[in-house]
């Protein structure tokens, strides 16, 4: 089957052919209404904590959808806010858009940001491994932090220093600068969560969203360097119809949130 992507001819509204799961009602992204969110007590007293160990971030890859920094996930760990057991780090990613007015994945009170980071846990109270946990509804939690312009962003400048040497997909190579994920992690911890999926496919509904409010900054020229990732191999012609194969956009458009429940952690 055609690889799916974020063209006219793979992108989002053709996945569910290959993926019916995408077109199922637990999907991700959705728009944040704010004015729908309800506060939690539960969640106020089980403080959100992690442990990240910056050593164990391995490699960054181009997947061909993005950047993807894969992680040992020993060592990590991420528990509390609405999570029973403890989830571990597997990976982290970003999604842009093809100008810094939209490309993030969720929306607040309908307004995109210019990007969305996604550090992405399996459970490991529960599964082996992160594709076990990813076929089960509790198996994966994913971080979001919503990135908006401005200063640029010295931990996240450790990845885009990368970016020239797995500028084809399908290549990878060594993080020797330890990246530490908790960096890269907003001041305040308000979050709002949510149940939903992944939002690639094939967009499994195994994913317990925790999407924090406070947006941290990127700059424009960081942002650029992500649109340089191509997304086609090297030595093959793009088969995308993208200007020239470049990953200048790989966000995913909302889907209802429907009659899930959207609660909020913090103001
Ligand atoms: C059955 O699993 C197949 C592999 C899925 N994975 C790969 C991603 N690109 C990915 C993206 C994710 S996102 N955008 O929902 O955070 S989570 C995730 S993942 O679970 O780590
Ligand atoms: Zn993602």
């Amino acid at each position: 089957a055609a690889e799916w992507g974020y063209t006219k001819r793979n992108g989002p509204f053709t996945w569910a052919k290959n993926y019916p799961t995408a077109a199922g009602i637990r999907q991700s992204p959705v728009d944040i209404d704010t004015a729908l969110a309800t506060s939690d007590s539960s969640l106020e007293s089980k403080p959100l904590r992690w442990k990240y160990v910056p050593q164990n971030t391995r490699t960054i890859v181009n997947s061909g959808h993005g950047w993807r920094v894969d992680v040992d996930s020993e060592g990590s760990e991420l528990v509390g806010g609405p999570l029973e057991g403890t989830y571990k780090l597997q990976q982290f990613h970003c999604h842009w858009g093809s100008s810094s007015d939209k490309g993030s994945e969720h929306t607040v009170d309908g307004q995109s940001y210019a990007a969305e980071l996604h550090l992405v846990h399996w459970n490991s109270s529960k599964y082996a491994d992160c594709g076990e946990a990813a076929d089960y509804p509790d198996g994966l939690t994913v971080l979001g932090v919503l990135l908006k312009v401005g200063a640029k962003n010295p931990e996240l400048q450790k990845v885009i220093d990368l970016i020239p040497s797995i500028s084809h997909r399908g290549e990878k190579t060594e993080v020797k600068e330890a990246i530490d994920p908790a960096k890269m992690l907003p001041k305040t911890l308000s979050y709002w969560t949510y149940l939903g999926s992944l939002t690639v496919p094939p967009c499994n509904e195994s994913v317990t969203w925790i999407l924090f409010k406070e947006p941290v900054e990127v700059s424009e020229e960081q942002l650029a360097a992500f649109r340089s990732l191509r997304c086609y191999k090297r030595g093959e012609e793009c088969p995308c119809d993208e200007v020239d194969g470049l990953l200048i956009s790989n966000y995913r458009p909302t889907l209802p949130l429907g009659t899930r429940e959207l609660r909020e952690c913090g103001s």
